[in-house]
């Protein structure tokens, strides 16, 4: 069984992107500029918006946070995504989700600039994934799909499937899997809760990616032996955190397998840092 460790991974990869930045800055005669919005106080969310400031830090990218409070009106929000959309110095914008309640994140996401959306969350970004065409790709299935390029763990002709539907992971991870550049050519199910005989499904999947946001969901028996197995579940509970996956309990039957933590979390930020020098890079072209 080979533990595809996201935690190692990303720390490659922003070792590697730390010297992208460097020499792009001697060129460009500035650091990249990543706007971080944060709505209300989230303890998860304020966890992961620190991590991705850390991360900038770390890799030479400045990073301008947005702490807004909970009971900040639409317009206010909406008037700062205007604003860094015409700002020079910033490249990313990214809204934290979830925005508290009485906040429409979409018609939020819908306002930032397309080459700015380092999210890969607004239709455009959307559309252009969908479309094959240059874009940005949401962090969280662009950090699975290069976990398992640098595994080297190939999808053509395997079957996948996806255990929920979000527009964060379900729907852009099964883009990919299908056909995302060089990789891919998965067959690729989507399923989700009013899946008939989800188990068997499961079951027969070559790769099995679990979002489905419940712990420990998937157990021994929906997994195939030989399974590549992505976990990208991230649940509170009393006992610390847990993936989606019965980790345990599955991981002698799986050819690979995400831990979680340390799995796909630390790939997303990689993903946002990689997605923020892209925008860099097209902002100075
Ligand atoms: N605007 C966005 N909002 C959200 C996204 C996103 O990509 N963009 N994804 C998730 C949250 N997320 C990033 O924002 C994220 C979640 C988890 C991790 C991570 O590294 N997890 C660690 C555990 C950390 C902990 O919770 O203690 C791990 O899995 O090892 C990074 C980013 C929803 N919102
Ligand atoms: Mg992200």
């Amino acid at each position: 069984m080979i533990l595809l460790d996201g935690k190692a991974t990303a720390a490659a990869i922003r070792s590697e992107l730390k010297e992208t930045v460097a020499a792009k800055e001697t060129l460009y005669g500035r650091k990249p500029g990543l706007a971080v919005i944060l709505v209300g106080e989230d303890p998860a969310s304020q966890v992961y918006v620190r991590n991705k400031e850390r991360a900038c830090e770390n890799a030479g990218i400045e990073s301008l946070a947005y702490r807004l409070p909970a009971d900040v009106t639409q317009k206010d929000v909406e008037d700062l995504i205007r604003e860094l959309n015409t700002r020079d110095d910033v490249d990313g914008i990214l809204l934290q989700l979830p925005l508290p309640k009485g906040l429409d994140s979409q018609t939020c996401l819908d306002l930032i600039d397309p080459e700015k959306d380092v999210d890969g969350f607004h239709p455009v970004n959307v559309g252009r994934l969908a479309l094959g065409l240059p874009g940005y790709a949401p962090c969280t299935p662009a950090g699975v799909i290069e976990l398992l390029k640098r595994h080297e763990i190939t999808t053509s002709g395997k079957r996948a499937v996806i255990i929920g539907r979000s527009n964060i992971v379900g729907k852009p991870m099964a883009m990919m899997l299908w056909g995302y550049g060089d990789f891919a050519n998965a067959t690729v199910t989507v399923a989700h809760s009013r899946t008939p005989n989800l188990k068997e499904l499961c079951a027969e999947a070559d790769i099995l990616v679990a979002a489905i946001g419940r712990p420990h969901f998937v157990t021994a028996d929906m997994v195939k032996e030989g399974a590549v197995v992505i976990d990208v579940g991230i649940n509170r509970t009393d006992n610390g955190l847990a993936g989606d996956c019965d980790f345990d309990a599955i991981k002698d039957k799986v050819s690979a397998i995400t831990p979680v933590p340390g799995g796909v979390g630390p790939m997303t930020i990689a993903m946002l840092l990689v997605n923020t020098i892209q925008a860099y890079e097209r902002h100075n072209a």
